[in-house]
This record gives structure tokens, C-alpha cells and sequence, in this order.
């Protein structure tokens, strides 16, 4: 029987860390194997595919989309040869070694491993937050505070600790009158930080108040109902903007049984990066809970790789892979594309576009995916590659239509789409099925099974 591989290094979490981190790890030929992540904590690309405007992150001075920059690392990763699969790790072992990593899909050994599945700021899901999340409702002010929608308009920031205090002082920069609503009738932040709260004029402070439902104009958030616990009264804030500043939840369920964590559940490391077990690394979000940046999180993502080659070299455990000829070239510079007439091929399995929609669903007899994406949507970046993938399976009997429906919004009207991605399903012209949001793998196999069958 053939041993299993042992990989020098698995990475899991594909945000700024993760990304980062396969980077390094990548150029230093260790070939790492990278579980990105699908649903449990988080969207591959990690937090920042759930934001729009990044301002703050070197090197791009006009800003950049999250999940534009997030695309961008992932595609330097793979250049350098880091093997990825979209899935969740759902179990540890690290109490052997070579370490063992599964996911539902497959068993991975490893010599070491960096953990980077961040963190995931708490929410509230009040009524109003789904809908108006990014519209006005917002878990990170100094990311997003600054964006124009929360210029000189009232905004409101829910928590009472350092994070809450630091963030309503933040936000008085920018909007013109900052509410703070605190759930008790006192604030577990820093008494330096109250000071600072209660000195400034622009913040009013709303004691044993609970934020009951978000409201708005079906586009973006226009006011908060709250209720007073002491008297029972209710009200309406007309503030803009909603910032939670109610912790974050760092990813970490799966690692207790090994790791040291700290009282809140972050990984604790030591020297850079390095965790109680030795070879097990940790960085970005997962262990730290006072930066909580991209570029942080990307530094320490730096730091573990270069601390995991050190590891294996000095243990003598690195299986060096050299680079290809492809990745050590600069890329090459995209080719003028022709128009969607001359690209059009009828017998073609993937396809984008209206026209390409227009003419198989007039001419196809086959069944058609539709999907409806938009280039802001982290979740249409982490299924595009599966969708991808599933249609191979299907031997040429499905044919996927992708629409970006920023360039074709009249036909994204014209089909009732209301949020992204969403997956409508014809065969012979009828609609048989619509699919919103992102689901579990199997689920679009299943669907597809059905229809062919
Ligand atoms: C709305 C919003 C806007 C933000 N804007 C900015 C900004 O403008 N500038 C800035 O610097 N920072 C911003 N931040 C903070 C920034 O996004 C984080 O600091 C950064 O993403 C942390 O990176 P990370 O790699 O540690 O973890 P994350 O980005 O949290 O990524 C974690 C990764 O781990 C994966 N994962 C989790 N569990 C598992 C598992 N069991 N198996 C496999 N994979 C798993 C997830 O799928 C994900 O890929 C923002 C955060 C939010 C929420």
C-alpha cells in the first residue's frame, strides 16, 4: 500500500492571513495545501468579501473592492503553487503526528499547520439587519465609517466596552451626531474611554437601551426602533448608519481540544506566531483580538509561514517542490476581447452574458443554469469556481449562463432578481427552479440530478 502524502504545510482560512501566509509559504517551494473554508466560519476570502470600499489596505490609494483584493491574493497564491480545496475543516489532529486535517471531503496529513479562520463579528439579526447589511448596518467603524453614506447624518454604535467607545469617538469624525446604545445602566469599557465618551458633545449615550429593529427606504437604513428596558418606552432613532461593536467570535471551536485559548476563545501564541503545540501556527483574526486589521492579519500570515519553514528545515521535514516555468514569468498582459456575437458558441458549456442568455434560452434544449452574480458579492466569487466545476461533471448536458448584473441589470430585473447569487434553473424555456443565496455543494448537484434525470 503507497503511504499517504504528508504535505510540509496545510493552511486553514483563506483571508488576509491565510492568503498571505500561502504566499510565503508557496515561493519558499513548501507547496502548501490550503483548506479555504466554505460555510462554517466564514466565506473563502474571509470578512472582507462580506464589505465593499477598502481604503486603508497598502498599495491601492484609489481603494479597492473587498473581494477584488481578496481575488487578487488568492490568485498570488495560486501563481506560486498553493493547492486549494473549498471546503471546512471539520477536524483536528493534533495530538499526532504527521498532524491529520479532514474536511467532509478527505483526510490531509501535514508536518505543520497554520491556523487562520478569523474571527466573526457578533451580530444581532434584528429585524432589517439582512437587508440593509452594508446598507447602513455594519460591524467595523474604523472600516467602514468613513464611507459617504455616513457623512454628516446621525449614526448610531451598539456596546458598551473599549470597542463601542473607541468606535462612537471615531464615527464623530464623520457623522454629525453619534449615539451609543449601552444594554445595562453602565459601561464595561475602560474608564479612560468613558472619559472620552462622555466629554464629547457629538455622542449621547442611550443607558439600558436594547435596539429592537432596523429601518429603511427598501434601499438603504434610515432609522433604528429601540426600547428603553428601565421605563418600557419605545422609539425611533433616524440615524443612517448601525455599527455593532458587540465582539467578535473568533473560530476556534475546533482547536480546543489541542490549543491553548485565551477567556474569550482566541489562540493564544507566543514568539510570532507559535501556538502550545509545536508546529502548529496561528495568525491573523484567530489570535488576535486587539488589531483585528487585513493588514495585521496579512503581516502575522507573513510571520507564520516564515516561522513554519524555519520549523520543518531545522527538523529536517521539508519536501522542497521547485517552481514552474509559468509561475517564476511575469503574467501576461490580457489579450482584446471579441464581441459576445463572435464569442458565442452554442455548444459551449459555460457562457456569459445577456446575449449568450438570450439565444440558449431560446435555441438550447438543454438544461440552463442562470447565474446572477454581482462583482461586490463574496459569495458569487466562492461559487463561481464550484458551479464551474459541477457543470463539468453533467458531461455537456447543463450549460451555465453567468450574468453580472451591474452590466446587465435589465435583464436582472426582468428575472425578479433581488439579491445575489441567485441560480434560476430552465429547461425548454420554463423556469423549473430558483435558488437564492449560497447552499451547501451537494445541494446544486442534487438539483441539477433532478432535472436531468
Ligand atoms: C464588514 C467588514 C469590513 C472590514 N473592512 C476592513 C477594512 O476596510 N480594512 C481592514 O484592514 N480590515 C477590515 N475588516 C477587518 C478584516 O476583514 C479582518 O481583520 C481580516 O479579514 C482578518 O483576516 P484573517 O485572515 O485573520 O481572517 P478572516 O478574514 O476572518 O478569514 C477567515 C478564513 O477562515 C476560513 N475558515 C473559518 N473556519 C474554517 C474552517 N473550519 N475550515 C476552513 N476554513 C475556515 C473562512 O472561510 C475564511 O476564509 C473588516 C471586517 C468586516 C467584518
Amino acid at each position: 500500500m503507497t503511504p499517504p502524502r504528508i504535505e510540509n504545510v496545510v493552511i486553514i482560512g483563506s483571508g488576509p492571513a491565510g492568503y498571505t501566509a500561502a504566499i510565503y509559504a508557496a515561493r519558499a517551494n513548501l507547496k502548501p495545501f490550503m483548506f479555504e473554508g466554505y460555510q462554517i466560519g466564514g466565506l473563502p476570502g474571509g470578512q472582507l468579501m462580506t464589505t465593499t470600499e477598502v481604503e486603508n489596505f497598502p498599495g491601492f490609494p484609489e481603494g479597492i473592492q473587498g473581494p477584488q483584493l481578496m481575488a487578487r491574493m488568492k490568485a498570488q497564491a495560486e501563481r506560486w503553487g498553493t493547492e486549494m480545496v473549498t471546503e471546512d475543516v471539520i477536524q483536528v489532529d493534533f495530538s499526532q503526528r504527521p498532524f491529520l486535517i479532514s474536511s467532509a471531503e478527505r483526510q490531509v496529513y501535514a508536518h505543520s499547520v497554520i491556523i487562520c479562520t478569523g474571527a466573526t463579528a457578533k451580530r444581532l439579526h434584528l429585524p432589517g439587519e439582512e437587508q440593509y447589511w452594508t446598507k447602513g448596518v455594519s460591524a467595523c467603524a474604523i472600516c467602514d465609517g468613513a464611507t459617504p453614506i455616513f457623512k454628516d447624518v446621525e449614526l448610531a454604535v451598539i456596546g458598551g466596552g473599549d470597542s463601542a467607545a473607541e468606535e462612537a469617538v471615531y464615527l464623530t469624525k464623520y457623522g454629525s451626531h453619534v449615539h451609543l446604545l449601552v444594554r445595562s445602566d453602565k459601561m464595561r469599557a475602560s474608564k479612560a474611554m468613558q472619559d472620552r465618551v462622555f466629554a464629547n458633545p457629538k455622542i449621547t449615550v442611550h443607558w439600558q437601551t436594547e435596539a429592537r429593529e432596523i429601518l429603511g427606504d427598501g434601499n438603504l437604513m434610515t432609522g433604528l426602533r429601540m426600547i428603553n428596558k428601565a421605563t418600557g418606552e419605545e422609539s425611533v432613532l433616524p440615524v443612517r448608519g448601525l455599527f455593532y461593536a458587540i465582539g467578535h467570535t473568533p473560530n476556534t471551536q475546533l482547536f480546543k481540544d489541542f490549543l491553548e485559548l485565551d477567556s474569550v476563545g482566541y489562540i493564544v501564541t507566543r514568539h510570532g506566531t507559535q501556538t502550545n503545540v509545536e508546529g502548529v501556527f496561528a495568525a491573523g483574526d484567530v489570535q488576535d483580538h486587539e488589531y483585528r486589521q487585513a493588514v495585521t492579519a496579512a503581516g502575522s500570515g507573513c510571520m507564520a509561514a516564515l516561522e513554519a519553514e524555519r520549523w520543518l528545515s531545522a527538523r529536517g521535514l521539508i519536501q522542497e517542490f521547485h517552481q514552474t516555468e509559468t509561475a517564476t514569468k511575469p503574467a501576461e498582459t490580457a489579450k482584446p476581447t471579441a464581441s459576445p456575437e463572435q464569442e458565442f458558441d452554442p455548444n459551449a458549456i459555460k457562457h456569459r452574458g445577456s446575449y449568450a442568455l438570450r439565444k440558449l434560452f431560446h435555441e438550447s434544449d438543454r438544461l440552463l443554469l442562470v447565474k446572477y452574480v454581482s462583482p461586490t458579492c463574496g459569495p458569487c466569487h466562492t461559487l463561481k469556481p464550484i458551479l464551474d466545476r459541477l457543470v463539468d461533471e453533467f458531461d455537456g448536458k447543463v450549460q451555465l449562463i453567468e450574468i453580472d448584473i451591474t452590466e446587465d441589470s435589465a435583464i436582472a430585473e426582468q428575472a425578479g432578481v433581488t439579491s445575489t447569487p441567485t441560480i434560476q434553473l430552465f429547461k425548454n424555456k420554463e423556469l423549473l427552479e430558483v435558488i437564492v443565496g449560497m447552499k451547501p455543494k451537494s445541494q446544486y448537484r442534487e438539483t441539477i440530478q433532478r432535472y436531468l434525470a
